[in-house]
């Protein structure tokens, strides 16, 4: 076994950057599945559990004259106390929730890793790698980034089919979207694009791909990992991730794993990577040692009805976190 890891596990359970609801049920799920007591048999020391809510509701002031019909569906005018007072954008649904639970979020994983902890969140929608990223970015100012996930949310209000915020985590992380998102918890942007590492992907939007190819993101997609094979794609990975970097942030969406190992998904995309794939990716993370943090998003327990996406969640953060077969 490596180096244990003092480790701070961070649920969130938030899933209104997402289309469909029950995403926030999935850190009660995967706690539900054992992961404490597996982390612990590894031999990490589990050192707090932390629960991150919206600190209060939104506040929907009510200004005079209130607000006139036909103003946007998309929420109240900005709130003048926030520290990035952007007016809302009524085509980024629940801006204001997303924000306001990023904040937090944020704040809860510069702590950890202020502290010399291993930051470990558990979503919760994709949206949430706003405020962990945002809260790395604190301690890590050349952050690497591997971004697991079928799908590589990289949509601005401008090129989103959905306007749900989980498909615009990342670009907001590289500098672009709603200064709301893109300055939380600090200056943009919180990583740089050329320390940025997709795998798994198979389902973009036209204006994902154009910033793709504007930014000259490395993605590994799912044509990339059949033809090379995904111990290749990793080794190729780790050397771009580490190079001139001070952290590793492994950010799993678990829509990466084919939907026929992880069917609990609210974006499922058919093609996807095999069990043993996603495996072997996080085991040779963790012969590597470079990961620093992690999160889990994406298990949404509400669509399925035997947990089996939940169990492989704790399964796969297990290998990442050094399990090993023998
Ligand atoms: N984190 C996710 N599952 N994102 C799915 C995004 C789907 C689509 N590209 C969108 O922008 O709506
Ligand atoms: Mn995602
Ligand atoms: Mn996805």
């Amino acid at each position: 076994m490596n180096k244990p890891h003092l480790l701070n596990v961070i649920s969130v359970p938030f899933d209104l950057g997402a289309g469909l609801r029950g995403a926030s049920l999935g850190p009660e799920a995967i706690i539900q599945a054992g992961l404490v007591r597996r982390l612990r048999q590894i031999g990490h020391v589990v050192e707090a559990t932390a629960t991150v809510h919206t600190p209060q509701p939104p506040v929907r002031r009510h200004k005079t004259p209130s607000p006139a019909a036909g103003q946007p569906a998309g929420g109240p005018a900005a709130d003048p106390a926030s520290d990035a007072p952007a007016p809302a954008d009524s085509r980024l649904k629940h801006l204001d929730e997303v924000t306001a639970i990023n904040r937090e979020l944020a704040h809860h994983v510069a702590a950890s890793a202020a502290g010399g902890r291993f930051p470990l969140v558990l979503g919760g929608d994709h949206s949430l790698a706003i405020g962990t990223i945002s809260g790395l970015a604190q301690t890590h100012r050349r952050l690497g980034v591997l971004w697991f996930d079928a799908h590589s949310d990289l949509n601005t209000a401008d090129t989103s089919p959905s306007g749900n915020l989980h498909g615009m985590s990342l670009s907001a992380l590289l500098g672009k979207g709603h200064e709301r998102l893109t300055r939380l918890g600090g200056a943009a942007p919180k990583v740089r694009p050329e320390h940025v590492v997709m795998i798994g992907l198979r389902d973009l939007d036209p204006g994902e791909k154009a910033l793709i190819a504007a930014e000259g993101i490395h993605c590994f997609t799912m044509h990339d990992i059949d033809k090379l094979g995904m111990a290749q794609v990793i080794e190729e990975a780790i050397r771009i991730v580490s190079r001139d970097t001070d952290g590793v942030h492994v950010s799993f969406d678990i829509d990466s794993v084919d939907p026929a190992e992880a069917p609990g998904t609210g974006t499922p995309v058919r093609g996807g990577l095999s069990y043993r794939e996603a495996h072997l990716a996080l085991e040779l993370l963790a012969e590597a040692r470079i990961v620093t943090s992690a999160e889990f998003v994406e298990v949404n327990p509400a669509l399925e009805s035997d947990g089996r996406t939940a169990k492989l969640a704790v399964d796969l953060i297990c290998s990442l976190l050094g399990e090993t077969i023998l």
